[in-house]
């Protein structure tokens, strides 16, 4: 068995009063797919979040290839978010004043690359999520699955070696779910990336190697299935 590449061990998280992870357990290896599943309020944004690094956990420990993320300042957690992970949110989370081509390059632009090389990188990711005909339309333009695919070519772009996905397909209907899954956890497999999907939908989930589910907004228990 490989090493995890990332995991989390012990996690405790509190928002004020409310304890959203009571020493909270999971990893994920390099390529693989991961759901992390439960009942709304249960913890599953608050425990991809703390894997991500966006926010530190109260206590216990997250790993990331050999280095504890949950120790790191903010500054090189961040360009390490920026460098190895990849997004996609729920809403696409697209920006609205740039065409479609113009997101997915984005995160390249901001790592200093020329924005002919960069868009000429996001063309191919546009073409490989079956988008290119999207490219120059701003988001509002586009539909909703469509938009999905935008923001699944952003992520990947950038060669991330841990793609965060949470509820990608929670606006799209079945159809145009399985589609975005589909393509998300093919390229994921391409690259070697692992995913951490966060849904509630078992139809989405299926597309995972493995499920977590984080049990009860009460109890908080995470258990690998
Ligand atoms: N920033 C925050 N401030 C206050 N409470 C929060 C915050 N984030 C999460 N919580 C609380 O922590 C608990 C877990 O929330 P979390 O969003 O992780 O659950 P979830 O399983 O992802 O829910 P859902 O499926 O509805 O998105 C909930 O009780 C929630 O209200």
């Amino acid at each position: 068995m490989t090493q995890p590449l990332l995991a989390a061990t012990g996690v405790v998280k509190s928002f004020g009063p409310t304890k959203a992870l009571d020493g909270a357990n999971m990893s994920v290896r390099a390529g693989e797919v991961v759901a992390v599943m439960g009942p709304s309020g249960s913890g599953k944004s608050t425990m991809l979040h703390c894997l991500a690094g966006i926010i530190q956990p109260d206590a216990g420990t997250v790993m990331y290839d050999g280095k504890e993320l949950s120790a790191m300042p903010d500054q090189p957690r961040s360009t390490l978010r920026r460098t190895e992970f990849g997004f996609v949110f729920q809403f696409g989370q697209l920006v609205p004043e740039l065409s479609c081509i113009e997101n997915v390059a984005l995160p390249m632009r901001l790592g200093g690359m020329k924005r002919r090389d960069a868009e000429a990188k996001a063309r191919t990711w546009l073409d490989r999520l079956e988008v290119g005909e999207v490219a120059a339309k701003r988001p509002g333009e586009v539909s909703g699955g469509q938009g999905q695919r935008v923001a699944v070519a952003r992520a990947l772009v950038t060669g991330p070696r841990v793609i965060f996905a949470d509820e990608p397909t929670g606006a799209l209907d079945s159809l145009n779910g399985e589609h975005v899954m589909r393509l998300l956890t093919e390229a994921a497999k391409d690259t070697g990336a692992a995913v951490i999907l966060v849904t509630h939908e078992p139809r989405v989930a299926a597309y995972s190697d493995r499920e977590v589910i984080v049990r009860d907004g009460h109890t908080r228990q995470v258990e690998f299935a």
